[in-house]
């Protein structure tokens, strides 16, 4: 079976195009300002529209009021990706729009953290945890162990992120079975900035894995 891509973070018409040619199977678009990598919803518009039909807008948030989410959803969005709630609250949000839901993972402890999600998100994403004080929960390029994910057993389909590039993705999906993958810094060239040739590189390693 092949395996499926997300490229989130994407900010530019180009490198969104870069995304849908090399055959993503997702964009993510950040509504989160502190952010390199936050929207506003014109600049969201814009890109949802451009992209096909076919490649889904995952909008990435973190413990989001209401108005946001709307605000945001009515931009193009086709699910949302939630850092930072709880199941009580994806299950709320789940009712206007389809719901992944980030678990923070460094230990097996934290692996945890996905089964109350059950009935309350349609996909858990793991990523990997970020320190307390960093700026972002996601988005830095870190990586958990891999081998956690080995001895897991899925609430729900799942995809795997964290510190992910054209040069690790192969073994990642190697070691945990993941069917689905996402990254951001892994294909840019600073905090922010998008590389085309990466998002090609990235995109063609999950195609031959
Ligand atoms: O990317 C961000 O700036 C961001 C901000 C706030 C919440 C989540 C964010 N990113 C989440 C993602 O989906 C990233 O793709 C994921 O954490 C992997 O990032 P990376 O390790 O840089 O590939």
């Amino acid at each position: 079976m092949s395996v499926t891509a997300k490229i989130c973070g994407l900010s530019t018409p180009g490198t969104l195009d870069a995304a849908v040619q090399g055959g993503a199977k997702q964009v993510g678009f950040v509504f989160f300002p502190p952010s390199p990598r936050n929207l506003g919803f014109d600049q969201a518009r814009a890109l949802a529209v451009r992209a096909p039909a076919y490649v889904e807008k995952i909008g990435v948030f973190v413990d989001p009021d209401d108005v946001l989410l709307a605000a945001a959803i009515a931009t193009g969005l086709d699910a949302v990706q939630l850092h930072k709630v709880t199941p009580e609250r994806a299950a709320v949000i789940r009712r206007r729009i389809p719901v992944w839901a980030a678990v923070a993972v460094k230990t097996a402890v934290d692996l945890g953290a996905a089964a109350p999600f059950a009935g309350a998100a349609d996909r858990i994403l793991y990523d990997a945890k970020t320190p307390d004080d960093a700026a972002l929960p996601g988005g830095m390029g870190l990586r958990f162990d891999w081998t956690l994910l080995q001895r897991h057993r899925h609430p729900l389909p799942w995809a795997l992120s964290g510190g992910l590039d054209s040069s690790n993705v192969a073994e990642a999906i190697r070691i945990t079975g993941a069917g689905a993958v996402d990254v951001s810094s892994g294909v840019e060239s600073a905090p922010g900035v998008k590389d085309v040739d990466k998002i090609a590189a990235f995109l063609k390693a999950v195609a031959i894995s």
